[in-house]
């Protein structure tokens, strides 16, 4: 059971240093991806085509078949457990959580595909939602705001230690903020008191800033010390 002084870092988590996605780190996270993609165009189409009953229900039972298939193989749940397997064959662990992450995993389909990267004091993010992420007509769904702010705030952390948990959010939603077009994100960390971080960041799309955040995340008792001065290689 998890308890809530456990670091939410599993200290594999770096910030990449390069606004190009890095390739799979083998071929089989790179199929991952790929079906990522393939579901991902899936929920497009169908909330998007005006199509036939019978057409969608063919379409579910084959899904359904397929899911099947890949359940058959042995089960792995959540990012702790499939690390510790990798560690106990002997093979290369992902960067797991950029791989499985809601809000940026490249192998996951539910997460719109964010790329976070570190430019200097700061982290920047890109990403472009789409119809499956819309709220108020033709634009983006403040939940799905709220995600995005938090996992760039959350990587962010990475900057000066280990990754505390969102403690408070406080988001001001400026204008609406489009989907299907790139949006960019810059976050950094304004000040750090004790455990508590304090980061912000704001959410553009062109030239304007649709969205700030401020947030305060709260590091574990027994967290990595903070400001190590290269945090993304320190724990290797
Ligand atoms: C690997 C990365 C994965 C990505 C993760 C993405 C981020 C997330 O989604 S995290 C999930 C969402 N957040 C949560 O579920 C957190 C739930 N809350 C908790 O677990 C706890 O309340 C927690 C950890 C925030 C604080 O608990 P605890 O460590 O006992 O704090 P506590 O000792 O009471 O307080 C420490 C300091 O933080 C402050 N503080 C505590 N809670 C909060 C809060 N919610 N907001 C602001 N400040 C707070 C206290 O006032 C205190 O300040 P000071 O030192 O000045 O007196």
């Amino acid at each position: 059971m998890s308890n809530h002084h456990s670091p939410v870092d599993d200290h594999q988590v770096r910030i990449s240093d390069s606004p190009e996605i890095p390739p799979a780190i083998n071929d089989n996270w790179q199929a991952r991806r790929e079906l990522a993609d393939a579901l991902r165009r899936l929920n497009m189409a169908m909330l998007t085509a005006d199509a036939p009953t019978g057409q969608l229900r063919a379409v579910a039972a084959v899904v359904h078949t397929e899911a099947a298939r890949i359940e058959a193989n042995e089960r792995v749940y959540g990012r702790k457990a499939l690390s510790n397997l990798y560690t106990s064959r002997q093979q290369q662990n992902p960067d797991l959580l950029h791989e499985m992450s809601p809000a940026s995993g490249w192998s996951n389909a539910v997460a719109p595909g964010m790329h976070i990267w570190r430019e200097g004091e700061r982290v920047h993010a890109r990403v472009t939602p789409d119809w499956s992420h819309e709220g108020p007509f033709g634009h983006l769904h403040g939940g799905v705001i709220a995600l995005l702010f938090d996992h760039v705030l959350s990587i962010g952390q990475r900057m000066v230690g280990s990754i505390g948990h969102t403690g408070t959010l406080t988001i001001r939603y400026h204008r609406p903020t489009p989907i299907n077009k790139p949006l960019r994100m810059v976050a950094d960390v304004k000040r750090i008191e004790g455990r508590k971080k304090f980061m912000a960041a704001e959410l553009w799309a062109d030239n304007a800033c649709t969205a700030s955040c401020e947030g305060i995340f709260i590091a574990s008792r027994n967290a990595l010390p903070p400001a190590s001065p290269e945090p993304d290689k320190a724990d290797t």
